[in-house]
């Protein structure tokens, strides 16, 4: 089944869903909350849009080398402080019994078994959404959100042992079957600076013709875009940065020069009916300058949008944002692209990531980014953990109400067969949780 689409979903009433304006009047109110008020006060206003650029004094100077990450540890910089998640090397259970008899039941395929699990299932009903209606913070969330799986290429490409081509295919395959409508396949970047992805070409001539699925991969440059048509690739994505220190790590350029890049590539997908993507990294902070302004954000999402991009993703790429700072961060953006345009990628090194894509839901996002399994991070972003996990995104999402296509099950399966690959445990709290239950089902 082809995932509900996000674009066609008409929200519940939200009075501040479309317009900046309206954007400002939630931050406001938000303002205005007792929980939030303190952290909001403390904010700075928004620069103009571009003032961020050149202008810092902290991007890394033209004598500096760009950092190449190439260590695990922790690192402290800035007021900044990341640690790696260290994930325990443990056998995944594969092998489950049927217990029914709760609310909730889950088919879940694993690569050995197909079993169902059993678990109470806290969504909300269609009577619920009635009552939730009164209830302003709830009444303003959208009906459905369009995920976009993210795992196989972020999730993938900061891993050091190269995983084969197969599994990679294969994961595509039982995501792509779990009812996500967008799954990021791989990226055509030069193999010497992310060698895991180095079978870019293999993977997407394998995985093109998938049927029900959209498959973007990105793209740096036109040398990218040209290998991603050639091996079939029907959908590309172009990253750039919100601040100069991590364009220069992670693409070599600055991020004037990205944007020039990125408009021939827009240039050329345009040419050829190509939907371009857009991503902007870093929107709350850098691994390289630090905190990064609004205003940088903004300027490059605009630019993103004016190429044609269809959707612009902000990257909290070290995963430092909280609702504090991402409020202010997409009051930025929706004061310079559509609302409708701009998804959230959110990365879970601090524990942040669902309370920022329900503060990003309920100023009226509708389109978010998350890796299954909680798989991820950045070969240049030193520090970032993983992304959001896709399971943890559908059961919070579930349990508002809110329809997404994904049969949550199949996710789990499928970060269970990714992470027993990886020889690792899932990053996927829900996951982990519906796991136990099962297991303890299954001992009664
Ligand atoms: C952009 C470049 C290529 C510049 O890299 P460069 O070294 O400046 O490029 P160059 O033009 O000088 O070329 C160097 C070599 O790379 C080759 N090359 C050049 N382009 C390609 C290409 N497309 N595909 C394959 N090969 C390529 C080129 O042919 C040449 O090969 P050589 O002559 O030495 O044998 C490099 O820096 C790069 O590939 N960077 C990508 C790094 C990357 O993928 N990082 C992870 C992305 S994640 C992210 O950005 C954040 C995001 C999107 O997830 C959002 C978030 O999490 O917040």
């Amino acid at each position: 089944m082809l995932a509900v689409s996000a674009r066609g979903c008409s929200r519940l009433a939200s009075p501040h869903a479309s317009s900046p304006a309206g954007a400002a009047a939630a931050a406001a109110a938000l303002a205005s909350s007792p929980v939030l008020s303190s952290g909001m006060n403390a904010l700075e206003q928004p620069a103009p849009p571009g003032a961020g650029f050149g202008d810092t004094g902290r991007s890394s100077g033209a004598d500096d080398p760009p950092p190449r990450p190439s260590s695990s540890s922790g690192e402290a910089r800035e007021g900044y402080q990341w640690s790696r998640v260290a994930y325990q090397r443990q056998p995944m259970p594969h092998q489950h019994k049927v217990t029914p008899g709760f609310n909730g039941h889950v088919s879940v395929a694993s690569s050995s078994s197909l079993y169902q699990q059993s678990y109470r299932h806290f969504s909300s009903s269609s009577d619920q959404q009635g009552i939730w209606a009164g209830n302003k913070l709830i009444r303003d969330l959208p009906r459905c959100v369009k995920i976009v799986e993210v795992g196989p290429r972020d999730g993938l490409q900061n891993e050091k042992d190269i995983v084969p081509t197969p599994v990679k295919v294969e994961l595509i395959r039982r995501l792509a079957a779990s009812g996500l409508s967008v799954v990021e396949a791989t990226s055509f970047v030069s193999p010497k600076w992310v060698p895991q992805l180095a079978d870019a070409k293999d993977v997407m001539q394998a995985v093109r013709n998938i049927e029900g699925v959209r498959l973007p991969v990105l793209t740096p440059n036109l040398k990218g875009f040209e290998a991603a048509i050639a091996a079939g690739a029907k959908e590309i994505a172009v990253f750039a940065s919100a601040s100069e220190g991590f364009s220069k790590s992670n693409i070599n350029c600055t991020v004037k020069e990205s944007l020039m890049r990125y408009n021939d590539v827009a240039l050329a997908a345009k040419e050829k009916e190509i939907p371009v993507r857009g991503y902007v990294s870093c929107v709350v902070g850098c691994p390289v300058d630090g905190p990064v302004p609004p205003s940088n954000v903004a300027y490059v999402a605009k630019e993103l949008y004016d190429m044609g991009c269809y959707d612009v993703s902000l990257g909290d790429t070290i995963g430092v944002g909280t609702p504090g700072t991402v409020v202010p961060m997409l009051e930025a953006a929706m004061s310079a692209v559509p609302v409708e345009k701009l998804a959230v990628h959110f990365h879970d090194t601090y524990g942040q990531s669902l309370s920022n894509i329900l503060i990003s839901l309920q100023m009226g996002i509708s389109v978010v980014d998350s890796s299954v399994a909680g798989l991820g991070g950045c070969p240049y972003a030193k520090g970032a953990s993983g992304n959001v996990a896709t399971e943890d995104v559908v059961y919070m999402l579930n349990g508002l109400g809110i329809k997404t296509g994904v049969d949550l099950g199949k996710v789990m399966a499928a970060g269970e067969f990714i992470c027993k690959r990886l020889g690792r445990q899932s990053g996927s709290k829900a996951a982990t949780a519906l796991s136990k239950v099962t297991a303890n089902a299954s001992k009664l």
